[in-house]
């Protein structure tokens, strides 16, 4: 961006926080004779807002030279607005104490501005949307944040003002208003394009160069930023412009209704306060736009659009609460999932108990709790007798019924007792018994034998399968063992022992040392 060949400001300006100007903007600002005119009342005003010692009674000694602006003051004093349920004011000290020094500056140059401007084609639509802003602004700010509202009314008032400054540049620029009449983010866009900044930093440096306070012209500045819920003041303003654009739409119910539900969630602009703010607009409008001069922007049918706004937000509660119940739902989906992924990765599909590495891990577990307790922990191996003659004889479906018979045996023995049951491989089982001595586990043993002995585990063609089993035991207290595999070494080399003595028996790793 170019430095401005010339500043527009009038001296002791110097230290506005502005961006500067491009070159072409700048320079019309400077030499253009046919920007609007301040008139004297108006300059002495903004000359009395700029001096911080001022007195209000400096404002009404510059308001009171000129009749007609006193009486509109005396107006806006008391429309319904500012005077509703207070005593009329009939002279200009009541009225500027009423309205304050900002929104008395307000007020002056927006007259000011729209007598000198109003019948210039495209500017009426610029001041509709200014009043249905600035009114938009002081509806919503008295709910959310009262102390800012006279402040951002003039500024919602003014913010559009650098418009005027494109008209005098840019005889095209009524077009490219006319084309994004209806999109203000878009004219913006566009005006970076052409020249370099938008309508705000132009709007700021006019006043500037009016003479209006820094303050002011800030905030003309910075009017196109996005504001958060936390800045209420800012995030109002943003609303207020969105409303007037609505208002001014071809479809005004619509385009209100949709930017009312489009709000993000959590958005201050609740469905009471929307209602509040179109009722009051709708009241307040025509009288302002009388005293302002200008044509009343389009009557708006607020109860339809109400009712349409609650129905939609009914729709929308509606919606949302289906979205919840089929996330609530696909979400309950994935805990089974995973609860069946959790179910399938620590079982043995076959047998439907504990599978090696389901084992294995508890076996660490309990071993190392029970080498830093000093606590007993067994374990017991137990293979199968003569499987593979099993299945040779009767195959290998014979052979796995037996196996998920055995099973559940042995299931329903951790049932009965504190342990956990497993498939280790093949025709290989294991029972982990934390807490639990070598005679408790050989007890089990035993009690686990008894139930095989007596246990049908298949029937082939009305004949009774019936196996035996070799069960090795170890324990914690039996040796020094270093690692869980070793433990489990050892209560394999009892099952060999087992075996070695002729199977269907129980040997302890003791027993083979
Ligand atoms: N049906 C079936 N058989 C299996 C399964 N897993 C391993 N086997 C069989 O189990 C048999 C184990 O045989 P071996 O290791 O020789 O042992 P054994 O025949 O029981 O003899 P001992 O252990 O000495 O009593 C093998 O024939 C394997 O094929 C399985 O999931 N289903």
């Amino acid at each position: 961006m170019l430095h401005s060949p010339t500043s527009p400001l009038p001296s002791g300006n110097d230290e506005a926080p502005l961006p500067e100007l491009p070159c072409l903007v700048a320079e019309h600002l400077q030499n253009c004779s046919t920007l609007p005119a301040i008139p004297g009342v108006v300059f002495q005003v903004l000359q009395a807002s700029r001096n911080p010692d001022s007195s209000l009674s400096e404002y009404i000694k510059a308001i009171e030279r000129d009749p007609a602006l006193t009486l509109r003051l005396i107006s806006v004093a008391n429309s319904a607005l500012h005077g509703a349920d207070k005593p009329p004011v009939s002279s200009c000290q009541a009225a500027v104490n009423r309205l304050g020094t900002d929104t008395t500056l307000a007020v002056v140059l927006g007259f000011s501005l729209i007598d000198t401007t109003k019948n210039v084609p495209g500017h009426m639509h610029l001041w509709q949307r200014a009043i249905i802003a600035a009114l938009s602004v002081q509806c919503l700010c008295e709910h959310l944040c009262p102390a800012e509202s006279t402040q951002l009314f003039t500024l919602a008032l003014l913010q559009d003002i650098g418009m005027l400054v494109f008209h005098e540049i840019d005889s095209y620029y009524p077009v490219i208003v006319e084309k994004h009449l209806h999109d203000h983010d878009a004219l913006v866009a566009q005006e970076k394009l052409d020249y370099g900044c938008d309508h705000a930093l132009a709007g700021a440096w006019l006043s500037l160069s009016w003479g209006a306070p820094v303050s002011l012209a800030t905030g003309i500045a910075n009017s196109h930023d996005i504001y958060p819920n936390s800045d209420p003041g800012g995030y109002c303003l943003n609303l207020s412009s969105q409303i007037a654009e609505a208002w001014l739409s071809e479809e005004p119910e619509k385009r209100l209704n949709d930017f009312f539900m489009s709000r993000k969630p959590g958005s201050l602009l609740n469905p009471e306060l929307f209602s509040q703010v179109i009722q009051q607009l709708q009241e307040l409008l025509p009288p302002m736009t009388r005293l302002f001069n200008i044509i009343m922007p389009p009557h708006l049918d607020a109860e339809n659009l109400l009712l349409e706004t609650r129905q939609a937000l009914l729709n929308q509660n509606q919606r949302l609460h289906e979205q919840l119940s089929a996330e609530r739902e696909k979400f309950k989906e994935l805990e089974r999932h995973n609860e069946l992924l959790d179910h399938q990765s620590r079982t043995d599909p076959l047998t439907g108990i504990s599978n090696r590495s389901h084992l294995e891990k508890h076996l660490n577990e309990f071993f190392y709790e029970a080498e830093r307790n000093d606590s007993p922990f067994s374990v017991i191996f137990i293979d199968l007798d003569h499987f593979k003659q099993l299945n040779d004889r009767h195959g290998h479906q014979v052979g796995d019924q037996v196996l998920r018979s055995f099973a559940q045996l042995l299931a329903a023995l951790s049932d009965e007792h504190e342990c956990l049951v497993g498939r280790y491989g093949g025709e290989e089982f294991l029972v982990l018994l934390p807490q639990k001595t070598a005679a408790k586990a050989e007890e089990l043993a035993q009690s686990l034998s008894h139930s095989l002995a007596k246990s049908v585990l298949a029937l082939v063609k009305g004949e009774p399968i019936k196996v035996t089993a070799s069960i090795g035991i170890a324990s914690m207290s039996d040796a020094i063992f270093r690692s869980p595999l070793e433990l489990i070494e050892a209560a394999d080399q009892g099952m060999y022992l087992a075996k070695r003595r002729g199977r269907a028996r129980i040997s302890r790793f003791m027993d083979s040392a």
